[in-house]
């Protein structure tokens, strides 16, 4: 499936530390038409507009962004430590190739807000479980997650679907 997709996405082995694939969407964004097409079946897989949704910084914003512009709704930006400048509400999250945390202004999401997560991979599901999490805690419904890439050996996805998530994934690396 999406097998146009997968083409575009280059594999650069041993970055950012040995034994990490890491699969890089840099070759996909080169692609007007590869890109283009990300979106739109990032965009039948969502189904339904929500009101928002939430991408997640760095790579997240770059499909997010262009999703949200596609579909309507606005986009809510959960931003790694100290790049917000109003009020914020964080979290603590644990990566494939590190720690970190993100952050969202704490009147960016109205109580029963429907909000869509949108990111570019999902590897451990660290990142999208800090974002459920933190969306949840303001009051979002958060049912549906919608990735480019899945990475099924390492479970996020499954992870995300125990906390009542409906993850939506275009391109699956597995086994290498
Ligand atoms: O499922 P996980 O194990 O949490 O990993 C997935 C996350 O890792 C990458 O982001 P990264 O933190 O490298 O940041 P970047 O987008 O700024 O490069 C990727 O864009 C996801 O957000
Ligand atoms: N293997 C990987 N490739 C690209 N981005 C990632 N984020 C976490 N794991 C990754």
């Amino acid at each position: 499936m999406n097998d146009d997709l997968r083409r575009l996405i280059r594999t650069i082995p041993d970055y950012p530390k040995p034994g990490v694939q890491f699969r890089d969407i840099s070759t996909l964004l080169l692609d007007g038409t590869g890109f283009r097409m990300t979106i739109e079946r990032l965009a039948a897989a969502v189904g339904p507009v929500p009101n928002l949704i939430a991408g997640i910084e760095a790579r997240g914003f770059i499909f997010g962004a262009a999703l949200a512009q596609v579909m309507g709704c606005g986009l809510v930006l959960l931003r790694k430590k100290n790049k917000l400048p109003g009020m914020v509400t964080g979290i603590n999250y644990a990566l494939e190739y590190g720690v970190d945390r993100i952050e969202m202004h704490s009147d960016a999401v109205s109580p029963g807000a429907r909000v869509v997560l949108v990111d570019d991979l999902i590897a451990t599901g660290g990142t999208a479980l800090a974002g459920v999490e933190l969306l949840r805690s303001a009051g979002a419904v958060v049912d549906i997650a919608a990735f480019v890439i899945d990475l099924p050996d390492l479970g996020g996805a499954g992870h995300l679907r125990a906390k009542g998530v409906d993850v939506k994934t275009l391109v699956g690396f597995a086994g290498d």
